[in-house]
């Protein structure tokens, strides 16, 4: 068995509250936005979802890493968080399938995180206080020293993170019998969003953050896909203009969280930055038009602003969240186009709301 050296490590919360404990993957200092996740399985997704870029994930779930890491676990092809808090890591996985543990995955990925840390304590205070930065070091011990690099870290309030996780070139993905043509707007997909297009016969076209509507409409496509992203969504404003042009053209679309919230800014509906994001697995969503409630995957810190959709007739909201009535989903009246601020596609689930993407493939179809 492998040796793995820990040593003492530190989290700086940017109110001055210190936590210590044990280091966790490389040795080194990370900073970015605290926010926490609720689910009890899918680390290594969540690790790999680019929505996730520049945040230091604090997991709520007691023990992380005892699953081990394989390949086809991921929502991209890299870890996008920017750090890991949290209470029991284990250097040591067991599961048959698993390809290597999780410390190494996080050496070779160069991340750094910090264990032993009393997650609820520390849940419960972010909770109350709201989102903010933090740092965690393994490598340095002085406490003001911390402060002065926390001071660098960015806030997420108008951060533009979509091109940091863009793909740079258009890629394509294919089923074997193609009944429709999905241009996907990456603002940094997850890969399981296209994996469910394939397997609903979409020959997907990903194109870069900032792809000009007139270069995708090139394609031909029979409708578009705006993806999930990090980042604040009122600072995406290519992708907004994208989505402007899109509703002009009548073309169907569906969007996913961040995909959801251009849509909102593209009417002219604001987004704002939540007292505290929502992640984990759990969160219970009513779809207002069908009356049913789904179990819904979720991953976002801003929402669309509920009053203002009030003064946008064509804008209608199909779905609220059921432990705080904030706007999960919305629709055009008399355009092809909707989206929901939570993830249809999540992995490992729940898959209640995977009948969305049946919904777009009929939207898809009544369209063409
Ligand atoms: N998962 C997402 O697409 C998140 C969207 C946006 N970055 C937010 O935090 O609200």
């Amino acid at each position: 068995m492998k040796k793995h050296t820990t040593s003492e490590a530190i989290l700086l919360l940017k109110d001055g509250t210190v936590f210590t404990g044990k280091s966790l993957g490389r040795i080194g200092t990370t900073g970015g936005e605290l926010c926490f996740n609720t689910g009890m399985t899918g680390y290594q997704e969540i690790f790999t979802d680019p929505s996730y870029y520049g945040q230091l994930v604090v997991t709520t779930f007691s023990h992380i890493g005892n699953y081990g890491v394989q390949s086809a676990e991921v929502e991209s092809n890299k870890v996008q968080i920017n750090g890991l808090v949290c209470k029991e890591f284990s250097h040591h996985f067991s599961r048959k399938t698993a390809e290597g543990s999780l410390q190494d995955y996080f050496e070779k990925a160069g991340i750094v995180g910090i264990c032993e840390i009393d997650t609820r304590a520390l849940v419960r205070h972010i909770r109350d206080k709201g989102a903010m930065n933090g740092i965690i070091s393994s490598d340095i011990a002085d406490i003001d020293e911390l402060k002065r690099k926390l001071d660098e870290v960015p806030s997420m309030a108008g951060l533009e993170l979509a091109s940091k996780v863009s793909t740079q070139e258009e890629y394509d993905m294919q089923p074997a019998e193609i009944k429709y043509r999905v241009a996907v707007l990456d603002l940094g997909v997850k890969r399981n969003s296209l994996i469910n297009l394939v397997q609903r016969g979409c020959a997907v076209k990903v194109f870069p953050y900032n792809t000009p509507f007139e270069e995708m409409e090139k394609w031909n496509p029979d409708g578009y896909f705006i993806s999930n992203g990090p980042g604040d969504p009122a600072a995406t404003t290519m992708a907004i203009e994208s989505v402007k042009q899109i509703l002009d053209k009548n073309r169907p679309m569906f969007g996913i969280c961040m995909g959801h919230q251009m849509l909102a800014q593209a009417n002219g509906i604001a987004t704002y930055k939540m007292h505290n994001g929502h992640r984990g697995l759990n969160h219970p969503v009513k779809n207002l038009i069908t009356g049913f409630s789904e179990i819904t995957s979720q991953n976002h810190g801003f929402v669309v602003d509920a009053d203002q959709i009030k003064n946008h007739p064509e804008v209608e909201v199909t779905h609220v969240n059921l432990n705080d009535n904030t706007i999960e989903g919305i629709r055009m009246k008399g355009k092809p186009a909707f989206s929901v601020q939570y993830h249809p596609e999540s992995s490992p689930g729940p898959h209640d709301s995977t009948y969305l993407f049946d919904d777009f493939i009929a939207l898809l179809e009544q369209n063409k």
